[in-house]
């Protein structure tokens, strides 16, 4: 099982309940029979040019979140329709979406990024846990545009062979990170795109802070995303008043009746 000595305990446990279901989805699919299936995959959607067309003429890139639970929220969402939230969502102003696509401890499934994907036309970033190169291919053939790699659950040899091989296939990455020491990992990777979770996934605990002590470190040309813990128009103006103009906001818009208009009221 990949991870590190450090790794967050709740990260530790939801990669061991995927190591059982990559290996369960092998035995039905190969990788060289999902190898095969990647001519059939839905073209590519530009998921960081979708973000910068919109921070181009001064609005926020928002990614906007298709999440039913979560371990530290439970139930977010009862009236869970992933092609009606899409299509909220697209109508709100989304730049790109994030499906969660991890089943134990998020109620989600690899449908639900289809479902969204179909629904609308922005950029798909699966949202999983992914430790191995078989879910970036797998992503891929789902019809993703980007996947996330979560720095505190990689090694720097993984964390590069899962880079390269997603971006092989002509799709974006979101590298996570959560304090100093990860920010300098995935720079050292290489990473044009780099995610700040505000929430610390050993406590929970979830502060813009995080994101306003680590910005500075961060290079131009690499694009900074904000994640988790956006929920009023004071946090986005706080981010943006740091010149952070990319968002990936989760709950506030999966707690609103309508999603697509929790996010208008928020960036508008
Ligand atoms: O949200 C959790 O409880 C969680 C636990 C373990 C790993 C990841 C987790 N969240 C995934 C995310 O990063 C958030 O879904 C995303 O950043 C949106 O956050 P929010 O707007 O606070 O829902």
């Amino acid at each position: 099982m990949s991870g590190l000595p450090d790794t967050p305990d709740i990260l530790r446990r939801i990669i061991a309940s995927k190591v059982e279901r990559v290996q369960e989805r092998r035995r039905q699919i190969s990788a060289s029979q999902l190898e095969s299936q990647l001519a059939d995959a839905p073209p590519v959607r530009g998921f960081r040019a979708a973000l910068e067309a919109r921070i181009a003429v001064g609005q926020a890139g928002v990614i906007a979140e298709i999440k039913k639970a979560s371990p530290s929220k439970g139930v977010l969402r009862e009236d869970f329709d992933p092609a009606a939230i899409a299509r909220s969502y697209a109508r709100g102003g989304a730049a790109c979406l994030s499906v969660l696509t991890e089943a134990d401890f998020f109620a989600g499934a690899d449908a639900h990024l289809e479902q969204a994907r179909t629904a609308c036309h922005c950029p798909v970033i699966r949202k999983d846990f992914i430790f191995d190169d078989y879910q970036v291919l797998e992503a891929r053939v789902l019809g993703a545009d980007c996947v996330l790699l979560i720095v505190a659950a990689l090694d720097d040899a993984q964390l590069s062979a899962l880079y390269q091989r997603a971006r092989s296939l002509g799709m974006d990455v979101l590298v996570e990170v959560h304090d100093g020491a990860e920010l300098d990992r995935a720079l050292r990777l290489g990473g044009d795109l780099i995610g700040i979770n505000n929430r610390d996934l050993r406590s929970f605990e979830t502060t813009l802070e995080t994101t306003a002590r680590l910005a500075p470190s961060v290079p131009e040309g690499v694009r900074l995303v904000t994640e988790s813990g956006i929920h009023t128009r004071d946090d986005v103006a706080t981010m943006r008043a740091r010149g952070i103009d990319a968002f990936l906001v989760g709950e506030a818009f999966m707690r609103a009746e309508s999603p697509g208009d929790r996010l208008a009221e928020l960036f508008d």
